[in-house]
């Protein structure tokens, strides 16, 4: 069944922004929208002619019926059109918060400003907004204009950005996503920013020159309403919403004379429209000031695979490793995770060495020192790991590189890297590690895969057994990695077997 998503705005005659646009972006996202409107303006491509709020009492019972019977996940608001309407949003928004078996997710677009440049709301709004809205608010996202009305924080640089998102915090809002499509900082660039339980993410890609670019801010917000709907994190939700609006601007038309709206294009599914994951050293890192640490070592290119990796055995000793190489499995990986493992350099060595003997591809898992010391075929490692391994000598020294992700940010973050292959992670659940709140399921591999297919070599990880195998390959994943389905399986050369037909590769 499709989330429900609500989206509380104002209608837009012209049809590019508004509830216009929120109904299309989520319609993108595959979510099923519901719509409370605040006012009808009249509007066109050049300018907002008329704005009609519509009455406390044609407000109040579009949400009593919605709420009786179609009870959303996400309520995404954009304009509110006077304080009297703030108070009553915020205080339905209350008892569905306090009420509700299933609190929904606010999503708040100050829409304070169109994009033609009329102001869409009344004067008083402000300290209303500030009283009765923001402290039920769970991701506010507004643009620079419209941080700058309501943090009084002129944003000059990532500092500022930084201030201005405490400042929102302040107001109660939980997370922060400042857009940064009128920032132009640095030059033809747009950054932008998100704060999310202490976390910060900056995404930035090349401006893209286009005068339609009419309900881009309506259409983020819908988008990130939506993809939290959908059980995204807000990261992803974040990269999600900026790469629909990047694929809407470069396919934008003109519709009459003045600036034509964004186009609506389905799920992002085009690498060249996702943003870059900002991180410290890279060239927009430097440009922001990120600071760099002493360990800094970044590295990118690693060694190519040049083919799809097939079925991959993770195991964690050298006797399976030699089983399953000799079982004529391509792929294993040497999983130790006992800190004190004591013939850990041992077993590394041995595995290298059976890796040569069956020529098969031995990635060890973590162990990066080690694996250099003894030429291994590949390491696998985390994206902690990506943080403190030396990635320079593992590229110098021609190791292949393999990247765990766990969503649309991780993997893009991981593209950064341009490791040999990437993996997403865990597909199901699995007793085999901890993967709570990192389950991707089936949906989002089959979006994960034709984004990176044509790049790298393409892992699926996390609860895949035989049932389950035919599946996840038909999501045109290269290479699909078990522990348990051949290492608990009553006859193992058997499981090996039948999982190499289950996914084609015999
Ligand atoms: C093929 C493959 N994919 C993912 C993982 C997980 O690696 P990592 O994130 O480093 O976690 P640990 O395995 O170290 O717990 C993997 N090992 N292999
Ligand atoms: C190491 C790892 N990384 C993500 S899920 C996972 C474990 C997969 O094990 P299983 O195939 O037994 O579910
Ligand atoms: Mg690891």
């Amino acid at each position: 069944m499709a989330e429900l998503v609500w989206t509380i705005a104002g209608s837009d005659s012209g049809g590019g922004a508004g509830v216009q646009a929120d109904v299309k972006a989520m319609h993108s996202f595959g979510v099923q929208t519901c719509t409370a409107i605040t006012a009808l303006t009249a509007q066109n491509s050049l300018a907002v002619e008329e704005i009609n709020a519509v009455s406390s009492e044609v407000l109040e019972s579009q949400l009593l019926a919605l709420e009786a019977d179609l009870k959303a996940a996400v309520i995404k608001i954009g304009m509110l059109a006077n304080s009297t309407q703030i108070q009553l949003v915020a205080e339905h928004l209350a008892q569905y918060k306090s009420r509700w078996d299933n609190p929904p997710v606010i999503v708040f677009d100050p829409v304070a400003i169109a994009s033609s440049g009329d102001v869409l709301t009344e004067e008083d709004t402000l300290d209303a907004l500030k009283k009765y809205l923001l402290p039920l608010v769970d991701v506010i996202t507004p643009n620079t204009q419209e941080t700058q009305v309501l943090t009084g924080v002129y944003l000059i640089g990532p500092d500022a950005v930084r201030e201005a998102a405490r400042k929102l915090r302040e107001f109660g809002v939980k997370s922060v996503i400042i857009k940064g499509g009128h920032w132009d900082y640095p030059s033809g660039y747009c950054i932008d920013y998100c704060w999310s339980e202490g976390e910060e993410y900056w995404l930035g890609n090349e401006a893209i020159q286009t005068p339609h670019s009419h309900g881009t801010g309506c259409s983020f917000a819908s988008s990130v309403a939506a993809c939290l709907a959908k059980g995204y994190p807000i990261k992803d939700a974040f990269i999600l919403a900026k790469a629909y609006i990047n694929q809407g601007l470069k396919l934008a038309q003109r519709f009459g004379e003045g600036r034509g709206p964004l186009a609506h294009c389905g799920f992002p599914e085009n690498i060249s429209d996702f943003p870059q994951v900002i991180e410290p050293g890279s060239w927009l890192g430097d440009e922001l000031e990120f600071a760099v640490s002493e360990e800094f070592n970044f590295a990118a290119g690693f060694a190519p695979i040049g083919e799809e990796l097939g079925l991959y055995a993770v195991v964690d000793s050298v006797d399976w490793v030699e089983k399953c190489l000799a079982e004529g499995v391509k792929t294993v990986q040497l999983r130790i995770k006992q800190a004190d493992h004591a013939t850990l350099e041992e077993d590394i060595q041995c595995a290298i060495t059976l890796g040569e003997k069956y020529q098969g591809r031995v990635f060890i898992n973590d162990h990066w020192e080690l694996s250099i010391r003894h030429g291994a075929y590949g390491v696998h490692l985390g994206q902690e790991d990506l943080d403190s391994a030396n990635l320079v000598a593992i590229q110098q020294a021609g190791l292949r590189l393999g990247v765990s992700t766990h969503g649309f940010y991780e993997m893009l973050r991981a593209h950064n890297y341009r490791p040999s292959y990437l993996a997403f992670g865990a597909i199901y659940p699995t007793t085999t590690k901890d993967m709570s709140g990192q389950i991707q399921g089936l949906e989002k591999l089959r979006h994960f895969v034709p984004l990176m297919r044509e790049t790298y070599p393409t892992v699926a990880i996390g609860g895949i057994d035989l049932t389950r195998a035919p599946q996840v390959a038909a999501t045109g994943v290269g290479s699909v990695a078990v522990v348990r389905a051949i290492t608990e399986a009553a006859d193992y050369k058997q499981a090996i077997i039948d999982l190499k037909r289950a996914t084609g590769e015999s």
